[in-house]
């Protein structure tokens, strides 16, 4: 019924709910069973005509916003339509998204908000969490990703507007390893921003007061997640750009208790080992011989450092000569023993050697193999600091991992000009290709969209019970093993993102295997695994109604 009482007919709700509609794709069949004539234009159009007008529309628009805006439209009106294009156009499509965009689209998200996606629950209304999840549509829910937005990529403290973030990581759920659309569902917890600039925006739409902190901060991330195990159990929940305070206490506090993890510690771990893992079969070297410099010590870089040192004791090392092997930098200058008051997650690498305040000192000093950027400071791996690093380096590592583009350490064309074409570069947002001295380099985005598709894929099918450290490394093992010579060639140490469905699909059978080999699995074990996790996979293709 509509307001004023007059009966809807039927057939308008099978072109108003994206997850239904097939536009002018619904067959004579369907518009007779539906009752759809006349509602649509006569003609009748098939999926690749309709990926044809998105395409054509698409290229029309002046400006990645105005991309993503679109496809968010699409996405909103025709979710098969939409996942199609994705999938037939995930290179182009996946900047626009993805990373570097939507850390545009999430600062600008007051301004361009259309229809909301997901789920938002305020503090505001705490104590009534549960009752908020049952008025989400899906009740199949198997994956959320939740965000506070303190921290949205490097850009910092974005509030409710950080949601972007979890819907375009789900919408990746989805085109990168198959999850199901209604699988996902992407939460943004409101508990006040501290970014003035949205306190004061009119057209702002989340709590304006600070910051809510400790024990009552807790017992709203606490009541959440009692609603999730209410409402959908056995749901894996993916912690996404929280601040370090938050992150590595929730990650601790859950980790064990429900099935969770951390993108920005775990995800983004497995994929920077996985880069390392690859460049060692580039250069014949070994995890052990590396000696690797973080810039910024927080979420990615401990988390990263962790991975790495789990990799190397699973080559012989112990751990304190492992992670004698991690070294880190802070925006106080390089994390030593004699520095005061340092966070708890820093402890395990504060080793003991001279301090150094600046960066390009602490290389010069540490003569590192490898350079990882986590800091989000842009541009801070300078020319000094490349010129160095190519000095006493055949092959130096330079991993400029934040994001967006515009926070990343720097760009692909410094990382070779200043390394006479030497280093061996990835980033975690995408660059162009770039010429120099007549060589063509097309580098790698160390991204964890690499990773976490596939855990999640992996985790779900056999409903683990907790996600494990082992997964993800064996998750880096499984991503660099799928870099080709073709990708080397090319100076990539990952593969081509138009394979990343069949790589999240192999690294999800890899999690799944530990998960039973862990006694986390609570499904009973399928007798084809690879087949088994892949008919769980979702292809966007219209059904037939009628
Ligand atoms: O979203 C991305 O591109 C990677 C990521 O988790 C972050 O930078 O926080
Ligand atoms: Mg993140």
């Amino acid at each position: 019924m509509s307001e004023n009482n007059i009966p809807v007919a039927q057939g308008i709700n099978w072109i108003y709910d994206p997850a239904l509609n097939k536009g002018t794709a619904f067959t004579e069949e369907e518009r007779d069973a539906l009752g759809l004539h006349g509602l649509l234009p006569p003609g009748i159009n098939t999926m690749s005509e309709q990926v044809l007008r998105v395409m054509g529309n698409y290229r029309r628009k002046r400006s990645d916003l105005e991309r993503y805006i679109f496809l968010t439209a699409l996405q909103d009106r025709n979710q098969t339509l939409f996942y199609r294009v994705l999938a037939d156009y995930l290179e182009e499509m996946m900047p626009v998204i993805y990373t570097p965009t939507v850390g545009l689209a999430c600062q600008e998200y007051v301004h361009i908000f259309r229809r909301p996606k997901g789920v938002f629950v305020s503090a505001k209304n705490k104590g009534r969490f549960s009752e908020i999840l049952k008025n989400w549509p899906n009740k199949n829910v198997r994956v959320i990703v939740i965000t506070d937005g303190e921290r949205i990529l490097g850009l910092g403290d974005l509030g409710v507007a950080g949601m972007g973030i979890p819907a375009g990581k789900l919408s990746l759920y989805t085109a990168c390893a198959g999850i199901h659309p209604s699988w996902c569902l992407p939460v943004t917890i409101d508990v006040g921003t501290n970014n003035v600039d949205l306190q004061n925006d009119p057209l702002y739409f989340g709590m304006r007061n600070s910051r809510i902190r400790g024990e009552e901060y807790d017992s709203l991330i606490e009541e959440f997640i009692m609603a999730v195990e209410e409402n959908f159990p056995n749901t894996l929940i993916q912690f996404e750009d929280f601040g370090n305070l938050n992150a590595f206490r929730l990650l601790n506090k859950y980790r064990s208790r429900i099935c969770a993890f951390n993108d920005d510690i775990q995800g983004t771990a497995s994929v920077a080992l996985a880069g390392i893992y690859a460049a060692m079969r580039m250069t014949g070297q070994k995890l052990t011989d590396q000696k690797i410099l973080f810039l910024g010590a927080g979420e990615a870089g401990t988390g990263i450092g962790d991975l790495i040192v789990s990799g190397m004791m699973d080559e012989g090392m112990t751990e304190q000569e492992a992670r004698l092997k991690c070294w880190f930098t802070d925006s106080r200058g390089l994390v030593v023993k004699s520095r005061e008051k340092l966070a708890e997650h820093k402890l395990a690498y504060a080793h003991d050697f001279e301090y150094h305040q600046y960066f390009i000192d602490a290389v010069k000093a540490l003569k590192p193999t490898a350079i990882i950027g986590v800091s989000g400071q842009a541009r801070a791996f300078t020319q000094p600091v490349l010129e160095a690093m190519a000095e006493f380096n055949e092959r130096p590592l330079v991993f400029a991992l934040s994001n967006p583009t515009s926070s990343a350490e720097c760009t692909a064309k410094e990382a070779y000009a200043w390394t006479g074409g030497r280093a061996i570069f990835a980033s975690g947002s995408p660059f162009e290709p770039v010429n120099i001295a007549g060589r063509n380099f097309e580098p790698g985005q160390g991204n964890n969209a690499y990773i976490f598709p596939g855990i999640g894929l992996g985790v779900i099918a056999c409903k683990a019970r907790h996600v494990t450290n082992e997964m993800f490394l064996a998750a880096a093992r499984e991503l660099a093993d799928k870099v080709s010579e073709k990708d080397f060639k090319k100076g990539s140490i990952y593969p081509r993102l138009k394979k990343i469905r069949e790589v999240s699909a192999d690294i999800a059978v890899k999690v799944a295997e530990i998960a039973y080999d862990q006694g986390l699995a609570t499904i009973d074990r399928p007798a084809d695994l690879p087949s088994f996790i892949r008919s769980q996979m979702y292809e966007p293709n219209y059904r037939n109604y009628a």
